[in-house]
C-alpha cells in the first residue's frame, strides 16, 4: 500500500504497537536545552536512572543566554542557574555533544542541528521545545516534548506516542518578489487558523515548496506548529542532499551513496492517502504582518487593522477586542502607519545566514529610523555569526544602526536581557506574538526578515515591495 512520508518515518521507528493508533517509538536524536532539562535530569538522579544513549544527545544553552559580551557573565539568577545546571548535567555525559555557553558553536539548537549535519533525513528527533518541527524540513520526524518526556527519552530512548493524521499542503506556482517562506507560513496559518492542523502532521509539497532553499523550508516547518500541527515535513530532494553534503556530521564519502539511496526513499508514494489536503497558489501570497496576539491575527501589510464588530461569533469577537486593546490599536488603522519602537531580527524561524543576507541587501548604505529605541540582529548560531562576519554583513548592519549580537533566542521570548518594555511596539521575525511574549506589555508584529529590515529603515511597518 502506498505510504506517506510520515507513515514511513513512523513505521521505521516503531518498536511495538501499544494500541490501535499508539506505539512505542524509538528516538534517534535528543536535543537538549537549559530550560526544559534541569527537572528531567533531577528526576533521573532521584530515581537513580542512567542515560540510555549518550551519543543521541546534542545539548546547548540557547533560551536565556546573554547576547552581549560573555565576559560580563549572566546577570539573571534563574538564567545563570539553568545554564550552570546544564553544564553540571552534561559534565559526566562524555558521549554527548555539548556546545556550552559561551563557546564557538553555541546557538539556537534548531539552527545548529541542521548546520552541523546532525539533523538528517529519516531520523526521529525530539527536544523539550515546540519548534523542533524545524528539523522536519529534512524529512526527519521531529517534534517537541514536555519535561517528563525528556526524562523518559533520557532513560529509555523511547516514547509512547499516538499516531497523528496526515495533512498535505501543496503549494503550486512560485512566490512573488518580496514574498518569502515566512509569508507562506503566515498565509497557511491565516487560512487554517492556529488549530487548523491539530492532531496532524503537515507535509508541504508542490513546486513552490520544491523551489525553496533548506533555510526557507526550515522557516516553513518551524511555523507548522503555530498552525496546530504536531510537526511539519518536506520530502528529500536534490536541495536536501546538496545542503547535507560535506556538513561536519554528515555521512563520510564512503557512506554517502548508501545514505543518499535511503534518504531519497523518504518521500510520499504516489497515491498515498492523506486525511486532509489543502492546495494553495504561491502567486496569491503577499507580504503579511500580524496585528494581534496570535499568529492567526494576520493581514496583508497593505491592509488595515480589522474590525471586530464585523465578527459574528461572540467568543472570536471578544478575542479580537482583547487583542486590539493589548496591542493599542483601533479598527481601520493602516498597518503601514504603525510606528515602531524596536526591531528584532532573529529566532529559530529567521536567523540563518540566508535571512541575514536578505536583510543586508536591503539595509546596505542606509540608516535605521532616528526614533527607533533599538534594532537587534541576533544570529542563530556561532557559525551563522562567523559566516556573516566573513561576508562583511556585520559591518553593513552596524553602519545602518543595528546592534549585532551573539547567538541565542534573545528577544524572541525575552528570557535574557533583550526585552520589550510595556507598550513598546516591535517588528519581529520570530514565530509567536502572544501577550508578553517579548517582554511584559510588549507588542509584537511578526513578519519576514525583509519586511523587518525595511520597517527598521522607515521606523514604521513597511511593505518590502516598495524597496525592491
Ligand atoms: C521555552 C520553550 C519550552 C518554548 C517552546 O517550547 O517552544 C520556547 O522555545 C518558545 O518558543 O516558546
Ligand atoms: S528562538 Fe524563540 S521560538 Fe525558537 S526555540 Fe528560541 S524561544 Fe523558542
Amino acid at each position: 500500500m502506498p505510504s506517506t512520508l510520515y507513515d514511513k518515518l513512523w513505521e521505521s521507528h516503531k518498536i511495538h504497537d501499544l494500541d490501535k493508533d499508539e506505539a512505542l517509538i524509538y528516538i534517534d536524536k535528543h536535543l537538549i536545552n537549559e530550560v526544559t532539562s534541569p527537572q528531567a535530569f533531577a528526576g533521573m538522579r532521584a530515581k537513580s536512572r542512567k542515560v540510555w544513549s549518550e551519543s543521541s544527545i546534542v545539548a546547548t544553552a540557547d533560551h536565556n543566554t546573554p547576547t552581549t559580551d560573555p565576559e560580563a557573565g549572566v546577570s539573571d539568577d534563574l538564567a545563570r542557574a539553568q545554564i550552570d545546571a546544564l553544564d553540571d548535567n552534561l559534565k559526566s555525559l562524555t558521549g554527548a555533544e555539548y556546545y556550552p555557553y559561551p563557546s564557538n558553536e553555541q546557538g539556537i539548537v534548531h539552527v545548529i542541528g541542521p548546520e552541523l549535519g546532525i539533523t538528517q533525513p529519516g531520523l526521529t528527533i525530539v527536544c523539550g521545545d515546540s519548534h523542533t518541527s524545524t528539523h522536519g524540513a529534512f524529512s526527519a520526524l521531529a517534534f517537541g516534548i514536555g519535561t517528563s518526556d525528556v526524562e523518559h527519552v533520557l532513560a529509555t530512548q523511547t516514547l509512547a506516542l499516538k499516531k497523528s493524521k496526515n495533512y498535505r499542503i501543496s503549494v503550486s506556482g512560485c512566490l512573488p518578489a518580496g514574498v518569502y517562506a515566512k509569508d507562506l507560513a503566515l498565509h497557511v496559518i491565516k487560512r487554517i487558523g492556529t488549530a487548523g492542523a491539530t492532531g496532524h502532521v503537515i507535509e508541504f509539497t508542490g513546486e513552490a515548496v520544491r523551489a525553496l532553499s533548506m533555510e526557507a523550508r526550515m522557516t516553513l516547518c518551524n511555523m507548522a506548529i503555530e498552525a496546530g500541527a504536531r510537526t511539519g515535513l518536506v520530502g528529500v530532494d536534490e536541495t536536501t542532499l546538496e545542503y547535507l553534503k560535506d556538513r561536519p556530521k554528515s555521512p563520510s564519502q564512503g557512506l554517502w551513496p548508501e545514505a543518499v539511496h535511503y534518504w531519497t526513499s523518504l518521500n510520499t508514494d504516489e497515491g498515498a492517502l492523506f486525511h486532509k489536503s489543502l492546495a494553495l497558489d504561491a502567486g496569491e501570497v503577499v507580504p503579511l504582518v500580524t496585528w494581534g496576539t496570535s499568529p492567526e491575527m494576520v493581514v496583508s501589510v497593505t491592509d488595515v487593522v480589522p474590525n471586530p464588530g464585523l465578527i459574528d461569533d461572540p467568543i472570536r469577537r471578544a478575542g479580537f477586542e482583547r487583542a486590539l486593546t493589548y496591542m493599542g490599536l483601533e479598527p481601520g488603522q493602516r498597518m503601514q502607519d504603525l510606528r515602531l519602537d524596536k526591531v528584532f531580527i532573529g529566532s529559530c524561524t529567521n536567523s540563518r545566514i540566508e535571512d541575514l543576507r536578505i536583510v543586508a541587501d536591503l539595509v546596505k548604505g542606509c540608516r535605521i529610523a532616528e526614533h527607533l529605541k533599538q534594532a537587534l540582529i541576533v544570529p542563530g548560531s556561532g557559525a551563522v555569526k562567523r559566516q556573516a562576519e566573513k561576508e562583511g554583513l556585520d559591518k553593513i548592519f552596524i553602519e545602518a544602526g543595528f546592534e549585532w549580537r551573539r547567538p541565542g533566542c534573545s528577544m524572541c521570548l525575552g528570557m535574557n536581557e533583550d526585552r520589550l518594555l510595556p507598550g513598546e511596539r516591535c517588528a519581529s521575525t520570530s514565530n509567536r506574538n502572544f501577550e508578553g511574549r517579548q517582554g511584559q506589555g510588549g507588542r509584537s508584529h511578526l513578519m519576514s526578515p525583509a519586511m523587518a529590515a525595511v520597517s527598521a529603515l522607515n521606523g514604521l511597518i513597511t511593505d518590502v515591495r516598495e524597496y525592491l
